[in-house]
């Protein structure tokens, strides 16, 4: 798939470009988002698509996170940085991509390195155009601008001792930390931060889903409820942007009965 910007407008393979249906995943650190977003992606059949032509795709909001100063590198290094205090996010960066995405745009987002406190300068991530676009992350509910942009919010609630007893093993496994640094940056920055910055946002969450993965009901309701709104084309409380452009039919003939599975996506010429 090829992406062109004419005069502002965008096309993809001289088509005009579809704005997705695009869901906001919020939830604490470890509580489950990417997991819960892998799920989703899953149950519509999405993960081994190619990249390019994935009609779902997800992105992490620590592609966002600001370049830090020298100084700041420093601190962070020694566990006294704060990366749970919404002034480690780049806002604007943040509502920017995500119109872009909203347009209809192909965009390049840096993975983030956990281990040197940066955005990646080797790994960048292509996110084509699709037609369900899951942005994920501790504070996406955060920024009131960003938080409208959404079509549907969920908020993934996972009780503190299970996210810590997640966090622990996969920052140090995962993020090359050791069990100090994580336990004084747990204690001194996310557990505080949570509280005041995160857990206030699953006021504004649509559907909250209490223990994550784990919940294989809610993210079925959930997925049913994305194909439910993809195969009407009319998502309610949309704003500012048209409806997804996505009908989703089963793989089946149209005289066979639809089966539990069947949510192949297909696109209208
Ligand atoms: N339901 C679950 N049961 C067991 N482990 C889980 C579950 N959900 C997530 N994890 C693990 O917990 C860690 C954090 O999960 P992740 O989905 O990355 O959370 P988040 O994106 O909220 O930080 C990962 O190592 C993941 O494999
Ligand atoms: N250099 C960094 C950047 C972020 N963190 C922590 O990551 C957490 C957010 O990611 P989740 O996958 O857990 O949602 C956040 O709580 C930051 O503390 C970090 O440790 N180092």
């Amino acid at each position: 798939m090829s992406a062109t910007k004419l005069n502002g407008d965008h096309k993809i393979n001289g088509t005009e470009a579809k704005a997705p249906f695009l869901i906001g995943v919020a939830g604490g650190t470890a509580s489950g988002k990417s997991t819960v977003c892998k799920r989703i992606m899953e149950k519509l059949g999405q993960v081994d698509v190619d990249q390019k032509k994935r009609q779902v795709v997800c992105i992490s909001q620590d592609s966002f996170y600001r370049e830090l100063s020298p100084s700041e590198i420093i601190k962070a290094e020694r566990g006294l940085f704060n990366f749970d205090h919404p002034d480690a996010f780049n806002e604007t960066l943040i509502y920017d991509t995500l119109k872009d995405v909203l347009a209809g745009k192909m965009v390049q987002i840096p993975a983030y390195d956990y281990r040197n406190h940066s955005l990646s300068k080797d790994e960048i991530l292509t996110i084509y155009p699709a037609d369900v676009v899951l942005f994920e992350g501790i504070l996406v509910f955060y920024f009131p601008e960003v938080r409208k942009l959404f079509h549907m919010k969920l908020f993934v609630d996972t009780d503190s001792d299970t996210r810590l007893a997640r966090r622990v093993p996969r920052d140090i496994n995962e993020r090359g930390r050791d069990l100090d640094q994580v336990l004084n940056q747990y204690m001194n920055f996310v557990k505080p931060a949570f509280e005041e910055f995160c857990s206030p946002t699953k006021k504004f969450a649509d559907v909250i889903i209490p223990r994550g993965a784990d919940n294989s009901v809610a993210i079925e309701l959930i997925v049913q409820h994305i194909r439910d709104i993809l195969n009407k084309g009319k998502p309610c409380g949309v704003r500012q942007v048209s409806p997804p452009k996505l009908v989703c039919t089963p793989n089946t003939s149209p005289s066979k009965k639809p089966s539990p599975g069947d949510h192949l996506f297909k696109r209208p010429h």
